[in-house]
């Protein structure tokens, strides 16, 4: 079974109740990723909090050794031990806040390094058919804000510790003035809470909805920066038209967000409107207690001042609290992405590939693509023996490359069954199956690495052994134009990089042959391999191909009738089905497809 994410049109909702939950795996996260940098982290944000709660007691009895020394019952050297108490406390705070945002950058960075981790880790378990999905695609996409977000949810948290702690402490002094004030007080927290818990929920929603439209003005930003698509922009003339559709698509977005933003202040407005009013109310509180003459004057001043610093604190911990709650949706994001991949482990069968290779056989098989209306291939049933060079033909979108990634063990077939020496291969580890056969695709890859590593990753545990490198090099006619590169086998390919060269279309496909001659696995797919290549060089490569890949067995894809002629058995694929089999003789004797193909071809070298 093979996991499949589906599209999903609205992110699920996150309220409060979700909060605890994913403050745990916040924290659980930050754990993880740097628990020291955490723990003093916090600790820090302890003492800058206890700090505020310090100034404010301290200040009340500066302020009545002032008033004192005003009013003759005191002198100006009682006010010095309090102002120096008040600086020293100033100074511990904010020496704890430089200590603290010191910490936090560290443990920003490690959590960032953890969170691209696991989203890595479910990159690379999925399947590939997972990377035909649209979905896929959106949401990892979505993981680098969700990265960051997860982030915010840490410091936030770190950040409330702070204002819990800062503001419960410099409760406890305003209670001891005025214990009225405090349910006053506490009316501020709710409008902020509301009002940014609202406004994180529509900025979600809109991000969520854009994803697709980014993805698309993302990839357009990247035909007109990246070096391989220059060429194509540049003589197509497409720069103009393509900056216009990328442009079109900002505009989109930057109305959308035009609209979010009105929503956003509309809220934040009423917000603080109310802010002010409780703090408002709480003030005249203050003023009239104290012309009642229940609370003292240095008091009422310290209240005043408290009310101001608390009622701030407080209002900041209500906008933490709902940034809070924004994070949290966007957590639950990167957290449902990272459950695909204990989803994707589990459906993965564990089951070992046999040891050798004798028979490779495709029963019945069809497989349709996850996003495609029909299917690629429909029943095909086919046979490769070891030793043997076996050849795909058939018309473009027939489906021979789909047949070979399902022979490959990249794709897992909808019905039917492949045997490997009669296991079935539904029932093996894909990892163990993919290191008995070596593959070179159509679109190969050009590693921009060394040359000697571009053929080395064949098999990675030997990649370090140069003289096999250069061996395999040898075996697909690389070894030549490779030691003429100005660092030979150690220069960099790939010109976007310092010290890099470019290779040409044929010389890179033979780099690419090198590496799948270097794997050294039993059981070769060569699609289209010979695409780029000269007339002497592809003349060569399939004289030598029996004795190169002496024992080997080797499947074959080619559109060049003159080199799959020489195959053991040729299968004609056509609409996804094998419509005739048999040696080249065979089949043109039937005179079926494959004779009319060949036929074609060949008029084609023939004057007249
Ligand atoms: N990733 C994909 N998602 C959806 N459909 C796909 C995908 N890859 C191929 N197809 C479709 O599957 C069918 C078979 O494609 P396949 O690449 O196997 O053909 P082919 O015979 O190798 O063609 P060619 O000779 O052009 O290389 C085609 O109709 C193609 O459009």
């Amino acid at each position: 079974m093979v996991v499949m994410i589906g599209p999903v049109d609205e992110p699920p909702p996150v309220g409060l109740r979700h909060l605890p939950r994913l403050c745990r795996h916040a924290l659980s996260i930050a754990w993880t990723a740097g628990r020291g940098d955490l723990i003093l982290s916090t600790g820090l944000q302890v003492v800058a909090g206890f700090g505020l709660a310090g100034l404010l007691l301290i200040g009340q009895s500066a302020l009545q050794s002032v008033l004192d020394a005003i009013s003759g019952s005191g002198s100006l050297s009682d006010v010095l031990p309090w102002v120096l108490a008040m600086s020293a406390v100033a100074a511990l705070q904010s020496l704890a806040g430089s200590l603290q945002r010191e910490r936090q950058q560290i443990l920003g960075e490690l959590v960032s390094r953890y969170i691209e981790g696991r989203v890595l880790d479910v990159t690379v378990a999925a399947d590939l058919a997972m990377f035909d999905e649209p979905e896929f695609h959106n949401r990892v996409q979505r993981m680098q804000m969700s990265g960051n977000q997860a982030l915010n949810m840490v410091f936030g948290l770190s950040g409330l510790v702070r204002a819990v702690v800062g503001v419960t402490a410099a409760l406890v002094a305003i209670v001891a003035i005025a214990p009225i004030l405090l349910p006053l007080l506490a009316l501020v927290v709710l409008p902020a809470w509301f009002a940014a818990s609202r406004r994180g929920e529509a900025f979600h929603k809109f991000f969520w909805k854009m994803t697709p439209r980014d993805r698309e003005r993302h990839y357009l930003g990247g035909l007109l920066q990246s070096r391989g698509s220059a060429k194509e922009v540049r003589a197509f003339g497409l720069a103009g038209h393509l900056r216009r559709r990328h442009d079109q698509l900002y505009d989109e977005r930057i109305t959308e967000l035009k609209k979010v933003a009105r929503k956003q202040l509309v809220v934040t407005f009423g917000a603080n409107v109310m802010i002010g009013a409780v703090l408002a109310a709480t003030l005249l509180v203050v003023a009239w207690l104290s012309l009642r003459g229940t609370v003292p004057l240095a008091a009422a001043g310290i209240a005043v001042a408290g009310v101001a610093l608390v009622g701030g604190r407080l209002a900041e911990a209500g906008w933490s609290a709902g940034a809070l709650t924004e994070a949290g949706r966007y957590l639950d994001d990167y957290l449902a992405f990272t459950e695909l991949l204990p989803r994707v482990r589990t459906a993965r069968p564990t089951g070992t590939a046999p040891p050798g290779f004798a028979r490779l056989t495709a029963e019945d098989v069809t497989f349709t693509y996850p996003t495609a209306p029909e299917p690629a291939l429909r029943g095909v049933t086919l046979e490769v023996a070891a030793g043997e060079v076996v050849a795909l033909v058939g018309e473009n979108g027939s489906g021979k490359t789909t047949l070979a990634k399902l022979l490959a063990g990249l794709y897992r077939p909808d019905a039917g069954t492949i045997r490997w020496d009669g296991t079935d291969m539904s029932t093996v580890d894909p990892d163990g199956w993919h290191d008995h056969v070596a593959v070179i695709f159509q679109d190969f890859e050009r590693f921009h690495l060394t040359a000697a590593d571009n053929i080395g990753l064949g098999r990675v545990s030997a990649a370090d052994d140069l003289d096999a490198i250069k061996a395999a090099a040898r075996q697909a006619g690389a070894d030549g134009f490779i030691e003429e590169l100005p660092k030979g086998y150690a220069t960099q390919l790939g010109p976007e990089f310092v010290g890099g060269t470019d290779l040409s279309v044929g010389q890179w496909q033979r780099i690419a042959l090198a590496r799948a001659f270097f794997r050294g696995a039993p059981f070769i797919i060569l699609d289209e391999p010979t695409a780029s290549l000269d007339a002497r060089a592809e003349q060569e490569l399939f004289e030598r191909i029996r004795s190169l890949l002496a024992a080997r067995t080797v499947l074959l894809i080619s559109h060049r009738f003159s080199s799959v002629r020489s195959a053991d058995r040729i299968y004609v694929l056509d609409a996804g089905k094998v419509v005739e089999s048999g040696d080249h003789d065979a089949l043109m004797a039937l005179g079926g497809l494959y004779a009319e193909l060949f036929t074609l071809q060949a008029a084609a070298y023939v004057e007249g």
